[in-house]
């Protein structure tokens, strides 16, 4: 007989700390499925998402040897206009029905869908709860900027295109929801984040 499944989605803004909370989350036990990294699979060379990407945007989108030039793309994308728009009537629609396959192959446990764009998108139809991972807006940008190597106006242009922490937070009106605190040591994450995963597992 199959065993149940708890479905939870993880989102954060840009730079929050998603990807931290899910390999934490990885280590204790729970099923990850990450949009960001389907999002990557879904323009591989060869693919139609890469093959409409070009014939929107032209081929300086591409490196030198084929495959998606991402910081090019970047730039496409947060330019002002309809360019954001446009990347995600090609892109989306792939990343979503990616993910539904690989949420249907998940028969039993925790599993934990990472969207960064679950808010703006009003995504969560499909998760029984989700997990926000939330940090003061400077420290965000600290933690962009130095990651990104970018300067903190570019940073702001990029968190702009996103829902804002209060937006996110009221995530609760639609499903039961977590705050994760990410504001200080990794350390402090590393507690949350286990005694998160033994109340999911409990749920479960
Ligand atoms: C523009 C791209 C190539 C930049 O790649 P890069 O490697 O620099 O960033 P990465 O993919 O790791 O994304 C980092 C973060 O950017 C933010 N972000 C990505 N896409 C978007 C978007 N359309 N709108 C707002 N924020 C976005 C998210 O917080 C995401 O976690 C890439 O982000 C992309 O393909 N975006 C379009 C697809 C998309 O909307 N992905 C979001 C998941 S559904
Ligand atoms: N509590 C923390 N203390 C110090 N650095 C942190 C902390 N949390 C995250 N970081 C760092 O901040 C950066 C962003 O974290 P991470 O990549 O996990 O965020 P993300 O939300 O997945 O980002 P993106 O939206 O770009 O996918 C990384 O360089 C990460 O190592």
């Amino acid at each position: 007989m199959a065993g149940k499944v708890l479905k939870v989605a993880l989102t954060g803004g840009i730079a929050s700390g998603k990807s931290l909370v899910s390999d934490l989350l990885a280590i204790y036990g729970c099923h990850i499925i990450d949009l960001d990294v389907i999002s990557r699979e879904v323009v591989l060379p060869g693919t139609e998402g890469l093959n409409e990407l070009v014939e929107s945007f032209g081929d300086s989108i591409l490196l030198s040897d084929g495959s998606l030039d991402r910081k090019n793309l970047r730039d496409v994308l947060y330019k002002k206009g309809r360019n954001r728009a446009k990347i995600e009537q090609i892109l989306h629609p792939k990343i979503l029905q990616k993910m539904k396959s690989s949420m249907e192959i998940f028969k039993e446990g925790v599993m934990v869908v990472v969207i960064p764009l679950l808010v703006e998108k009003e995504l969560w139809g499909p998760f029984d709860r989700a997990i926000v991972v939330d940090c003061d807006v400077d420290i965000q940008i600290n933690r962009l900027t130095a990651r990104e190597n970018i300067d903190s106006a570019k940073a702001h242009t990029m968190l702009l295109a996103q829902a804002s922490r209060e937006q996110r937070v009221q995530l609760g009106d639609h499903l039961p929801t977590d705050i994760i605190d990410n504001n200080s040591k990794i350390s402090d994450l590393k507690d949350s984040i286990e005694s998160l995963s033994q109340k999911l597992f409990a749920i479960v």
